[in-house]
């Protein structure tokens, strides 16, 4: 909840989420659940995984991105077949939905599952199953990221790009992009060109986490190198200001992470990151909760109240950052159409309650 009186306006604005990992959305108690019924064994020499309450106290305290990956890979370890997949993204929808999400563009780490056996097909027939309902149920379009990781060799995100069941993925349209993410320093983004090289021959959509721990130079190397339509986090840009000018001209969209930028230890508050400047500079970008479950349980709306008690921003401000995340969304025209329609509906009706 806000401390502003403009709670239930920013629940009711139709929100586009750009950047949430699903596998952030692995609670400490659903991470449990599935250890047991999957025979996963946990860590036993680390007392965080005494009970599901330690676990959530444990992410309380990260002290970096890479401390937090650390959790992540292992919490990952427990999901095994094609339902505990669905039941995750199920599970993040059912966030969504409350929250006023009406668009979701989400990524998955293929990598981390097929290096355990789990195969991509698994994966993407649970994320597939779930997306399907969220839509029938909750009127979520959604589309699917396949994230490379940036902490293994590139050989390898490559050799998983050629994989058959990977390809079919992109021709088929279930899956519309590709990513980078997990640690970012050291490894710039011009190390990854080839699998971004292909990708851009098979007319897939680009982005890149870049400028989240490492630097601005970072989110110019995903420019020139890797030519994404979209940076992920994006919040060192403002060390660079011609960059930020570039950014702002070329339209690319950041897709920024409130929460998940202070409790990864990347700004000490929300009101250290760059908003108002964005604001001020034309620098378009949305909103996003990164890994919800790891994050204090802080889904979409609770990043929108942050950045509200943050920055105090306007209606009209509100409504330009909802209408830059629609225009920049990886979905059909028709689909921005309709989102921007229900943006109208909404500002005029918060309009006329102002005016009464
Ligand atoms: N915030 C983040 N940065 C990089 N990789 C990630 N994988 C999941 N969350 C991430
Ligand atoms: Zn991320």
């Amino acid at each position: 909840m806000c401390r502003s009186d403009l709670h239930a306006f920013l629940q009711a604005l139709p929100k586009c989420e750009h950047h949430m990992h699903l596998e952030g959305a692995l609670t400490p108690s659903v991470l449990f659940q599935l250890a047991a019924k999957n025979k996963i064994q946990l860590p036993s020499d680390d007392p965080a995984f005494t009970s599901p309450s330690t676990l959530a106290e444990r992410y309380n305290q990260f002290t970096s991105l890479d401390d937090f990956l650390h959790y992540y890979y292992i919490g990952m370890s427990v999901l095994m077949d094609a339902s505990d997949f669905e039941a995750l993204a199920w599970d993040y929808f059912t966030h969504a939905s409350a929250d006023g999400v009406v668009h979701a563009e989400v990524f998955f780490d293929p990598q981390a599952h097929l290096s355990r056996d789990v195969s991509y097909d698994v994966v993407l027939a649970g994320f597939m199953a779930a997306r399907s309902r969220a839509n029938s149920e909750f009127g979520i379009s959604s589309e699917l990221i396949c994230c490379f990781l940036r902490h293994l060799p590139a050989a390898d995100g490559l050799a998983t790009f050629k994989l058959d069941a990977v390809h079919a993925s992109f021709s088929s349209g279930q899956v519309v992009g590709i990513g980078l993410d997990s640690s970012e320093s050291p490894f710039p983004p011009e190390l990854f060109k080839d699998i971004y090289d292909a990708a851009k021959a098979s007319g897939l959509k680009r982005t890149a986490h870049a400028g989240e721990e490492g630097p601005a130079a970072y989110i110019k190397g995903a420019l020139d190198d890797l030519d994404v339509s979209r940076i992920d986090h994006g919040i060192r840009l403002a060390e660079d200001p011609a960059l930020v000018k570039r950014v702002a001209e070329q339209q690319i969209l950041l897709s920024v992470c409130p929460i998940s930028n202070v409790l990864l230890r990347c700004v000490s508050s929300v009101a250290e990151l760059p908003i108002r400047m964005f604001l001020d500079q034309g620098v378009r970008f949305s909103i996003n909760s990164d890994d919800p479950a790891y994050f204090g349980n802080n889904y979409l709306l609770a990043n929108y109240c942050a950045v509200q008690d943050a920055f105090g921003l306007s209606k009209d401000e509100w409504s330009g950052i909802c209408e830059a995340g629609i225009n920049g969304s990886w979905c059909s025209e028709q689909r921005k159409e309709e989102m921007l329609a229900k943006l109208k509906a909404v500002v005029t009706q918060f309009r006329s309650k102002d005016a009464a």
